[in-house]
């Protein structure tokens, strides 16, 4: 397990860290009212022991206490809005205020020594047997029935993709397109089908700076739609629960969508200061009207289930209740039907559009491309990060 990557320097402040390493029992002299240098440099050593991440609160606050112990209150200038990493990191040594050197010293002490047991007893509670079954870290991909089964994994994050996750699906839907089964499915666990693009996703700033994160989002994203553009079997989406951003708009690439009465269909784009893809630009038009794709893409207007049904984007709603059992029965009958003659039949319908598709994809990776370096796009996502404590 990587930690997440935002860059704390522990203890030097240098260099991005990410850490991965076997938890050991702390063991600190707990009787002594301050921490000694000894018991400090001891701290230090066992942050890089941390076999789980921590989490980037946390790891900011390590940063923060290590920063007042060592240098004293933060006199460093404020970086700019966009150096996201940064200024989380200055903020948060900055909120320490004239906390004294001994205080902090202690406080970091005791910081580790709490993460180190609430780390090592959680890891005992979580094996993490999914993972490992099927060699994804954020997906469950099972093949039975004629039917293979992209499930999105990450239900405490609302199944947000993260890049991990986008090159994760990209690899099952390589591996999909080539295996036996008849037709291939995508769903999420828990009750999102998926909240979108990971926004953390933006504070990973690679040395080439926000310039270059924009240029291999674009990249990846790019490639990631070609996948769904060039599927050659039967892709059904299950959309077990609400669906936001990337994952609504790529729905206009599959060839039946399936909701559940609880589904929502949300794309904020202008309010995070982005744009469509998915070729969303080009899909919803033709599938609901200029009119009420504008409402969607544009202004975004969260649909219910049965508004995407009428609208043409849903194939069909099902009470939540019975969403699995009647849309699984359904399933299991279609990938009964002879597989040459439905991958034969859906090229036909498709390859017309597919250069289409491609030239459409192209022009939106690049438009967001540009979008993602804009101060409204920043701002936005520095507000949502700010509201959930991510920063
Ligand atoms: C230059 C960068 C390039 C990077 C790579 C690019 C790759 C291609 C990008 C393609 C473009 C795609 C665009 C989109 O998809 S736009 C849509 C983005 N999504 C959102 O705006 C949704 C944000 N989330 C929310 O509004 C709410 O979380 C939500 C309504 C979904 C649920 O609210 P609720 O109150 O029920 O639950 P929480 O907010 O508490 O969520 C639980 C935890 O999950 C985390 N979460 C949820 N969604 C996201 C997300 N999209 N990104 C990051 N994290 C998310 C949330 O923070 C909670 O986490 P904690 O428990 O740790 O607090």
């Amino acid at each position: 397990m990587g930690w997440e990557q935002i860059e704390i320097s522990l203890p030097n402040c240098s260099s991005l860290q990410v850490i991965s390493f076997p938890v050991v029992q702390l063991h600190l002299n707990r009787t002594a009212m301050r921490a000694s240098q000894k018991d400090f440099e001891n701290a230090m050593n066992q942050v890089k022991l941390l076999k789980k991440d921590p989490g980037n609160e946390a790891k900011l606050k390590l940063y923060a206490l290590y920063k007042q112990a060592t240098e004293g209150p933060c006199n460093m200038p404020k970086p700019g809005v966009f150096d996201l990493i940064n200024k989380a990191k200055w903020d948060a040594w900055n909120a320490l205020g004239s906390l004294p050197k001994e205080t902090a010293r202690q406080n970091y002490v005791d910081l580790v020594s709490s993460l180190s047991s609430s780390l090592e007893s959680s890891s005992q509670v979580e094996p993490g047997t999914d993972r490992k079954s099927t060699g994804y870290e954020t997906l469950m991909v099972t093949s039975e029935d004629g039917i293979t089964k992209i499930m999105l994994n990450r239900p405490t994050k609302k199944n947000a993709l993260n890049v991990e996750m986008y090159h994760e699906i990209m690899h099952a839907l390589k591996a999909a397109s080539k295996d036996d089964s008849a037709i291939t499915v995508l769903t999420g666990n828990g009750d999102y089908y998926s909240s979108g693009n990971d926004l953390t996703n933006f504070t990973d700033i690679p040395p080439g700076g926000v310039e270059e994160k924009a240029k291999n989002g674009a990249i990846l994203l790019r490639e990631f739609v070609g996948c769904f553009i060039d599927f050659p079997k039967p892709l059904i989406a299950m959309v077990n629960g609400p669906a936001v951003g990337i994952s609504v708009t790529l729905l206009g690439l599959f060839d039946a969508v399936y909701a559940s009465d609880r589904a929502t269909f949300h794309t904020p784009f202008s309010h995070l200061g982005q744009s469509p893809e998915g070729c969303s630009s080009y899909t919803f038009p033709k599938i609901m009207s200029p009119a009420k794709a504008i409402e969607m893409l544009v202004f975004g207007k969260k649909l219910t289930a049965g508004e995407a049904c009428a609208q043409g984007l849903v194939t069909e709603v099902f009470p939540d209740s019975t969403f699995q059992k009647e849309v699984w029965t359904r399933l299991k009958a279609f990938a009964k039907l002879p597989p040459n003659a439905m991958r034969i039949s859906k090229e036909i319908i498709r390859n017309r559009e597919k250069e289409k598709l491609h030239a459409v994809n192209a022009e939106e990776c690049s438009v967001l491309q540009g979008r993602w370096l804009s101060d409204e796009c920043m701002n936005a996502v520095v507000n949502f990060l700010s509201r959930k404590s991510k920063l």
